[in-house]
């Protein structure tokens, strides 16, 4: 593509106008596996690997999924398949409406520039500066010289970096080094962002400050992203779709605030474990005993705002039980209010049964953690 027909496109500036994507006449998915399998032949006294099956689900236009699993999931041989790297052993991978899998040479080269991606480890050049770093794939695409020098000047200002525009990788921080990352994956304007592990090196603040940025980006370019992570912390700040791979399948999928309420899958419960795990405060995870006690102690998940207090008094009226609030968390999860309530539950274990028997029939998740004197 020649340097003038990309002029064409609307600049990329958060806070200006963006391209107007006419929903209504756009399908749904951005992102389509349709009956997918991938299996690594066997090599040199190797045994082949089955690496993806029966993969079969569409991620939507301008939405942010999160791709969970542990390690040896098949998470990378999934987005390998998104960016045409990897080709499916049977089914069809579809972009934008177009099957990558069926695509080579130039046709496929042109289609991977609408897809961006970054990196755990960011991948940048250390001989190039920052600038030359963004600058990287508008040179391979045939811009001209004043082009890339306009574009890189407002893809540094749209991740917060103006002012490192000729700093070396190793003169930045890990999450600048990101930021460049982030603004060479976006300099051909992509349609799809895929990030792979893109926070795993960083520290907590750095990282909710990139998913930050993330989410500006998506909010105000529209673009699709697709998270690729083996934190659900990851997932809870910023997805609003998930995918829990296990083994090569999909075991679950949804939205975030229903997957946090009701986890079906052992695997996602031990991810949300993780994440939720440590929301009990000291002073009561250190009454909590085995042992029958006064109160027996169950935490359940809710969600919608002001659902803690009616589950209270829904417990109160249905059950005739006292219930205390030992403790409460209120997330945003996937822009919906998510709490995790820790309650006592008075009258024994015969009390706690039925509490549990009536919780499980309204379909809350919950679990006993239980006793405290
Ligand atoms: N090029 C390859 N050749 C052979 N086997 C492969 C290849 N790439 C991945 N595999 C195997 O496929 C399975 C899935 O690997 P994949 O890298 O997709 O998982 P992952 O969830 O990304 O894991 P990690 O988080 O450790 O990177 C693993 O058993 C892996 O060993």
């Amino acid at each position: 593509m020649k340097a003038a027909s990309m002029n064409a496109h609307p600049s990329l500036v958060i806070g200006q106008p963006i391209e107007i994507r006419d929903a209504a006449a756009q399908p749904e998915a951005m992102v389509r596996f349709e009956t997918v399998s991938k299996t690594y032949p066997a090599y040199r006294g190797k045994p082949g690997v089955v690496a993806l099956q029966g993969i079969d689900f569409a991620i939507a236009r301008g939405s942010i999924t999160g791709v969970i699993g542990r390690s040896g999931a098949g998470k990378s041989s999934l987005v390998r398949l998104i960016n045409g790297l990897e080709k499916p052993t049977t089914g069809r991978v579809v972009v934008d409406n177009r099957d990558i899998s069926a695509l080579t040479g130039r046709d496929l080269r042109l289609a991977q520039r609408s897809i961006g991606m970054i990196f755990q480890h960011f991948n940048l050049l250390s001989s190039r500066t920052a600038a030359d770093n963004i600058a990287l794939p508008l040179e391979i695409a045939g811009w001209s010289k004043a082009d890339i020098k306009t574009r890189v000047t407002e893809l540094l200002a749209l991740v917060g970096i103006a002012d490192k525009h000729d700093r070396y990788p190793s003169e930045l921080s890990g999450g600048q080094k990101q930021r460049v990352g982030i603004a060479r994956a976006l300099a051909t304007r992509p349609d799809v962002l895929l990030s792979d592990e893109a926070t795993s090196a960083l520290d907590p603040q750095t990282t909710r400050a990139i998913l930050d940025l993330l989410a500006n980006i998506n909010r105000e370019l529209g673009v699709t992203i697709v998270l690729i992570t083996h934190e659900m912390s990851v997932v809870r700040q910023l997805a609003k779709e998930v995918v829990v791979l296990d083994a090569g399948h999909v075991v679950e999928s949804g939205h975030v605030a229903d997957i946090f309420t009701h986890p079906k899958h052992p695997i996602t419960q031990s991810f949300l474990a993780e994440v939720t795990g440590d929301s009990l405060p000291v002073s009561l995870a250190s009454r909590i005993v085995q042992e029958p006690g006064s109160q027996a102690v169950i935490r359940v998940q809710v969600r919608g705002a002001g659902a803690g207090d009616t589950l209270i008094a829904r417990l109160a009226r249905e059950l005739g039980l006292d219930v205390s609030l030992l403790s409460a968390r209120i997330d945003e999860i996937g822009g919906q209010h998510v709490g995790s309530l820790v309650l006592g539950i008075p009258g024994g274990e015969g009390a706690a049964a039925r509490t549990q028997a009536w919780l499980s029939h309204h379909q809350f998740s919950a679990e006993r953690l239980g006793y405290v004197a």
